[in-house]
């Protein structure tokens, strides 16, 4: 988070700015044929938020120790808390927006903000209801598995306030195939110890991120081309299912043909990847297919790559 004022770093902020909404408007989203994810009904809508401002009016802050345009961070918190109350939509990215057009709005010397929301998933329980199992709709399991994402960068113009970059993003997915994947045919020098693989049990860590070729479309849950993290999450281990990959590479690259061919609203798909591939400590099991593994030991690989639609043309057509 870098925001340059004249050629120079200046920014503060708040972070971990946590706000439980509960009962925001529902999402609704087209199907893929990857998820069954159709929505969220939003009744926890739940985010880590980090704002950062930055502008010429808080230079004397830091230089003078004048603190007359200095809106405490401790206001920023108590802000986006209340605004959260304010806000009509159902996605991340429009609560991100909202909130800083009101700051902008409110408060008029501020000149650019960066914002990430991280998602906070509630998953929903089944419980019995007349002998069938029902959604509770009123206990949920707080998630520590992978989250929704998003970081907007606005900047004021003459009238009004503009978002000069976006992403949008599926967090800390860990996705392990245990068959089926490979690894071989890599330099093999002087400095190789790593032996062929040819069916390793592949664990990956990833980042998946994406960029709309209209931003309008990140914030508007009711355009019908919101993409939702959790499609992308499903797309990203369908696709590991079905490719029998001979890298992390190759494997990431399929999976953002994918995303690319069923949002054609996206302009650009990207990765982060680390490879954390078990270690093997007992091959053969006698009277079991089985094996038994171990965490690998440091340090770890990684990959990142970015991709737009003109790859799309380029690729092997996604199925
Ligand atoms: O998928 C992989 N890509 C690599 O570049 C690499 N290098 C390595 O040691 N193992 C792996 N696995």
């Amino acid at each position: 988070m870098t925001e340059r004022t004249r050629g120079r770093t200046m920014y503060y902020g708040k972070g971990d700015v946590l706000t439980y909404r509960t009962y925001a408007k529902p999402l609704a989203v087209p199907p893929v044929s990857e998820s069954a994810y159709a929505g969220n009904d939003n009744v926890i809508f739940a985010h880590n938020i980090k704002f950062a401002v930055s502008g010429e009016s808080f230079l004397t802050s830091f230089t003078e120790g004048n603190n007359a345009m200095v809106v405490a961070t401790d206001s920023m918190k108590n802000f986006i808390l209340r605004q959260t109350a304010q806000y009509t939509g159902s996605t991340t990215e429009g609560l991100l927006a909202f909130v800083c057009r009101q700051f902008f709005a409110r408060y008029p010397h501020v000149a650019s903000i960066t914002v990430t929301g991280d998602r906070i998933p509630f998953d929903s329980l089944a419980v019995k209801d007349g002998g069938q199992l029902a959604e509770s709709g009123l206990v949920f399991r707080r998630s520590h598995n992978d989250h929704a994402s998003a970081t907007l960068e606005f900047t004021r113009l003459e009238s009004e306030a503009a978002i000069v970059s976006h992403v949008s993003s599926i967090a800390d997915l860990q996705l392990i195939k245990v068959s089926g994947s490979s690894f071989f045919g890599f330099i093999r020098d002087e400095y190789t110890t790593l032996p062929d693989s040819y069916d390793r049990p592949l664990f990956i860590f990833l980042n998946i991120g994406w960029r709309y070729a209209d931003v309008n479309d990140a914030l508007d849950g009711e355009s019908g081309r919101y993409v939702a993290a959790e499609q992308v999450r499903d797309i990203a281990h369908h696709v590991f299912h079905e490719f029998n990959t001979p890298s992390i590479q190759y494997l990431i690259y399929q999976i953002g043909l994918r995303i690319l061919t069923r949002f054609p609203q996206l302009a650009e798909v990207n990765f982060e990847s680390s490879n954390r591939t078990w270690e093997i400590v007992i091959d053969t099991i006698e009277g079991s297919r089985g094996s038994v593994y171990t965490e690998p030991r440091p340090p770890y690989g990684f990959q990142g790559f970015s991709m737009t639609r003109g790859d799309l043309a380029k690729g092997e057509s996604a199925r």
